[in-house]
């Protein structure tokens, strides 16, 4: 029998694909034990279990041939109403995806052929660099700052670059939590339409604000200027669930009817089970809902900016997040994040070294800390931890 030997039997692409570094921790936080500042994951206390098990059983016995049924790719026509609805658009134009990831994914297919130039922030979301870089593109960065992307810095790449979209997180971006105001919107808004390029506006941290108001989206302030090219991404991760899967694109008919297609050939369509599940969680007190998660999510980021500033030495720099679920860390130039990491772990402390989220590379003394998924007693132990872990390193230099 002849040798066998997978690395021949990829395609081309296969080598532009690579793991998540996110999803890759994930499994190492399950040690029992750890504190994990890792991964994104929602407070597991928001999720609305009894609820949940009760309308799924219900949307079983009422509407199981259409809950077990194959169903529309653009999605169960209920809950692109409802999204239709909170987003201020008509059903028609909303398209459900399986995760925001999947929307990534969708993008990519529709819009990038090998070397394609497509821009992004350094640093910027890594599921959207993981879904984008098998497609080949060639990826343009501008700084992301705490007030979003270098505006000066994205209008010289757009005196000699034509990129296919740009891909934006304007409200508590991840990783470095930035949130873009109105002005600087307004002017991004200018600088696109002036190009007739597109946006893809990635909103999943869009009603975890701190604050009194959310600020508009790109997506709204585009509609208001009758301008077509901003693509808005959705999700019911951060708000209901990550598990159930559904999220949701809003673009124009073009784009919409494109997408949809390539969703087509991706899943046929997302889970029926879960978007009716969802459409029934969400369709009663959804504004209650989502005022309880921002005061809790206030708390966490509170609870993680004294522990903070009680447990981090000299020269460690970190954001003081107006929302979202993030921290963002830079150490003294020079110190590593992955050989904190190493120490973060026998201190039984876990974090998301900052650079699998620079598509062009760098970010070696950055890392990212959410502060989602532990209680505030979780948080202030987890920050001793890597107080600890910290001060071992800077011993070393
Ligand atoms: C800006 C942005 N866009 C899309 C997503 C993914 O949302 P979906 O759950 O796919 O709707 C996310 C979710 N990011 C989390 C979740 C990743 C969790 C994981 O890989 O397990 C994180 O960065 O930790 C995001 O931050």
């Amino acid at each position: 029998m002849k040798a066998f030997n997978w690395q021949e039997a990829f395609g081309e692409r296969a080598s532009r694909i690579r793991a998540s570094t996110i999803r890759e921790l994930l499994k190492l936080t399950q040690r029992p034990g750890i504190l994990s500042f890792a991964g994104g994951l929602p407070a597991p206390e928001l999720f609305p279990k009894e609820e949940a098990a009760e309308k799924a059983a219900a949307i079983l016995k009422a509407k199981g041939e259409v809950a077990l049924q194959y169903g529309p790719t653009e999605g169960y026509f209920p809950l692109r109403a409802f999204v239709a609805e909170w987003i201020g658009v008509r059903p028609e134009e909303v398209l459900i995806t399986t995760g925001s990831q999947q929307a990534l994914d969708l993008l990519g297919k529709v819009f990038l052929d090998e070397g394609s130039p497509v821009l992004l922030e350094a640093p910027s979301y890594m599921g959207a660099i993981q879904a984008l870089r098998p497609f080949g593109p060639r990826f343009l960065t501008v700084p992301a700052g705490e007030e979003g992307p270098d505006l000066d810095a994205l209008e010289e790449v757009l005196q000699r670059e034509r990129p296919r979209f740009l891909y934006l997180i304007p409200s508590f971006q991840n990783p470095s939590g930035g949130l873009m105001p109105l002005r600087a919107r307004e002017r991004l808004l200018e600088l696109v339409m002036e190009r007739g390029l597109v946006v893809v506006e990635d909103d999943a941290y869009r009603e975890l604000y701190f604050g009194e108001r959310r600020l508009p989206s790109l997506f709204e302030l585009s509609r208001e200027a009758g301008y077509p090219g901003v693509i808005y991404l959705g999700s019911f991760s951060k708000v209901l669930s990550p598990g159930l899967r559904v999220a949701f694109a809003v673009a124009h008919p073009e784009a919409l009817q494109k997408l949809t297609q390539a969703k087509q050939g991706s899943d046929l369509h997302t889970p029926m089970l879960n978007q009716m599940l969802v459409h029934e969680l969400a369709k009663e007190g959804f504004p209650e809902r989502l005022e309880r998660i921002r005061r809790v999510y206030r708390e966490k980021a509170e609870a993680m900016l004294q522990a903070l500033d009680r447990e981090m030495p000299q020269g460690v720099r970190y954001t003081r997040p107006q929302g979202g679920m993030f921290v963002w860390m830079t150490l003294p130039e020079g110190l590593s994040a992955e050989a904190l990491f190493q120490r973060a772990i026998e201190e039984n402390v876990a974090f998301v070294p900052g650079s699998p989220f620079f598509a062009n590379g760098g970010g070696e003394n950055t890392l990212r800390l959410s502060y989602a998924t532990l209680n505030p007693e979780g948080i202030a132990e987890g920050m001793r931890r890597l107080g600890r872990a910290l001060k071992g390193l800077l011993a070393l230099v």
